[in-house]
């Protein structure tokens, strides 16, 4: 469905993106992660055909997506800096959708009122951010969309708000194979929604995984070994963290869970335990492997 290949991308000659390639399929959700500045809306605004790459292809269902006014009738991005017409309600932005939009559904928009529960005849500018974000997915889910681009998408929206916008989103993937690309910091979130993950991080993808692949493949490791017998440099074990708590040591190691238990268990522990890894933690790691770590200090 999104096909991006070998993209490079620069402002003022400042290399921005490098050689970024990725994959979304039909009906799939994915989340592009990645530090501040990595690139994220920059690609976003690529594949929404706002910008055009200076190299590579950006293709959506198999054409370029740059002057391809039919395939843009057919994808909503909503930016993070959400723009309406100036004076305008929900209700005009509607009509005015509507005429931009071949695709737009009259009777979802009535059905999305009782769920929003927003005055459409008010103007927007009047509206709390997060009641302009409601009223952007409003607008936006009404246009029944295949392809929905969203930079930070839950930014100013309460708790329920969120459940009730995500489930949505699930709903249209699941009924409609509609596809979804996500650029979030919020990895909590991220996490509950996506079945991919892609990490960008100074203009070049770190790594790209199924997200149930990614955490069988990354694991929290506690071990506790007898007299010490332990040296993590010693091993074969691709260790992305290590942390020694009293006797106890604490490992981030990537590899498949029986390699990972193997080389544990050749080195005769009296403790093994592996515990389950969140998005937030693979993704702090992995930063942490290429250099972007954490520090703990207090200023
Ligand atoms: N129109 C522009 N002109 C010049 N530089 C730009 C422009 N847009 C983005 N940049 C630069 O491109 C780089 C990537 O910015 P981008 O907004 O794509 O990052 P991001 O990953 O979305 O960051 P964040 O997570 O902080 O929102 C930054 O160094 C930014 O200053």
């Amino acid at each position: 469905m999104i096909d991006v290949r070998n993209v490079d991308k620069s402002f003022d000659k400042q290399q921005i993106l490098t050689n970024v390639s990725f994959h979304v399929n039909k009906g799939s959700i994915y989340g592009m992660l990645g530090s501040n500045g990595a690139g994220k809306t920059t690609m976003m605004r690529m594949l929404a055909g706002i910008l055009r790459q200076d190299d590579g292809q950006v293709h959506i269902d198999n054409a370029g997506i740059y002057e391809n006014t039919k395939t843009k009738q057919r994808l909503i991005f909503l930016s993070d800096h959400l723009y309406f017409l100036p004076q305008y309600t929900i209700r005009q932005m509607g009509d005015y959708y509507r005429s931009l939009f071949p695709g737009w559904d009259e009777e979802r928009y009535e059905k999305l009122r009782t769920l929003f529960k927003l005055d459409d005849k008010q103007k927007l500018s009047r509206f709390s951010k997060g009641m302009q974000r409601q009223a952007a997915f409003w607008l936006a889910l009404s246009t029944v969309p295949d392809v929905l681009i969203l930079d930070e998408p839950f930014d100013g929206l309460d708790a329920v708000m969120r459940q009730k916008i995500r489930n949505l989103i699930i709903q249209d993937v699941a009924e409609r194979e509609m596809t979804v690309l996500i650029s979030s910091h919020n990895l909590r979130e991220v996490e509950d929604i996506c079945d991919h993950v892609g990490i960008l991080h100074k203009g070049e993808i770190l790594l790209e995984r199924d997200l149930d692949d990614l955490k069988e493949d990354v694991h929290k490791i506690q071990a506790a070994f007898k007299e010490d017998a332990f040296d993590p440099d010693e091993t074969d074990l691709d260790v992305l963290h290590v942390e020694k708590r009293g006797s106890v040591y604490v490992l981030i190691v990537r590899g498949t869970e029986k390699e990972v238990a193997q080389e544990i268990q050749s080195w005769h522990p009296v403790v093994y335990d592996r515990l389950p890894l969140t998005l937030e933690e693979i993704f702090i790691y992995e930063m942490g492997g290429v250099g972007y770590a954490f520090e703990n200090i207090l200023v």
